[in-house]
């Protein structure tokens, strides 16, 4: 699993689902999973059986991006079902310690999410135990929206905050309106995970995975 790599570029499945393999030849170094329940937002997608049913068509990992309240009722089924990685909000939840526990126990990545509208001191005390950090660039619940240009600086006040806990090996994540014209300058202030979903699924796949990629430092493919 390349998740270490400083520059990764996370092709949005919930958009048009079916293109997997087509992205995953396209360069794309992860599929990012986008699960709703009609409740923490506005909308419903899909739960852990369609993720063990797309799990036989790829070998790359799957970032769970959980949008949904009580996760920990649902961590170990998404496990179970095959994802890599899981991320959660923590308004979501009473015990966001115990749940970065549960996933990390079953050697699953941990992520916490940043809607644009939850401060990075929300990060304090958490930042000692997770691996990545989801910044929400859109409010969550739909693709296809315009990034919002004031949860870039988001990524700075979170690399001080990395500094200062001395986890300046957590990776970060960023989602929403990411496209070939924002990209360089989010890859610049230091974001390493790119979430893309109408940028990579709209027009020709292919075009759009290596244009994306050309804009990300230190890719690696
Ligand atoms: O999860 C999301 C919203 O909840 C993402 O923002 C969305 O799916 C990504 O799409 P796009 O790249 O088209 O903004």
């Amino acid at each position: 699993m390349k998740l270490l790599a400083p520059s990764i570029l996370s092709a949005d499945f919930s958009i048009l689902g079916q293109q997997i393999k087509e992205v995953e030849e396209a360069g794309a170094d992860i599929i990012h999973l986008d699960i709703m329940d009609g409740r923490y937002v506005p909308n419903i997608t899909f739960g852990p059986p369609v993720v063990e049913s797309i799990r036989k068509i790829t070998d790359l990992p799957f970032d769970a991006h959980l949008m949904i309240v009580e996760p920990e009722k649902y961590i170990t089924d998404f496990i179970k079902a095959g994802v890599n990685m899981i991320s959660f909000h923590m308004d979501a939840t009473i015990h966001a310690h115990r749940v970065v526990d549960m996933i990390k126990s079953n050697d699953v990545k941990a992520g916490v999410v940043l809607n644009p509208a939850t401060p990075v001191k929300t990060l304090e005390e958490i930042i000692h135990y997770i691996d990545y950090v989801l910044i929400m660039s859109v409010n969550p619940g739909f693709g296809g929206q315009k990034f919002i240009p004031q949860t870039a600086e988001k990524v700075k006040k979170l690399k001080l905050l990395m500094e200062k806990a001395n986890r300046t090996d957590i990776l970060i994540e960023i989602d929403g309106g990411v496209n070939q014209d924002n990209i360089n300058y989010l890859s610049m202030l230091g974001v390493n995970i790119f979430v893309a979903g109408n940028a990579v699924f709209k027009g020709n796949i292919k075009e759009n995975v290596v244009n994306l990629k050309r804009g990300m430092l230190g890719c690696l493919s």
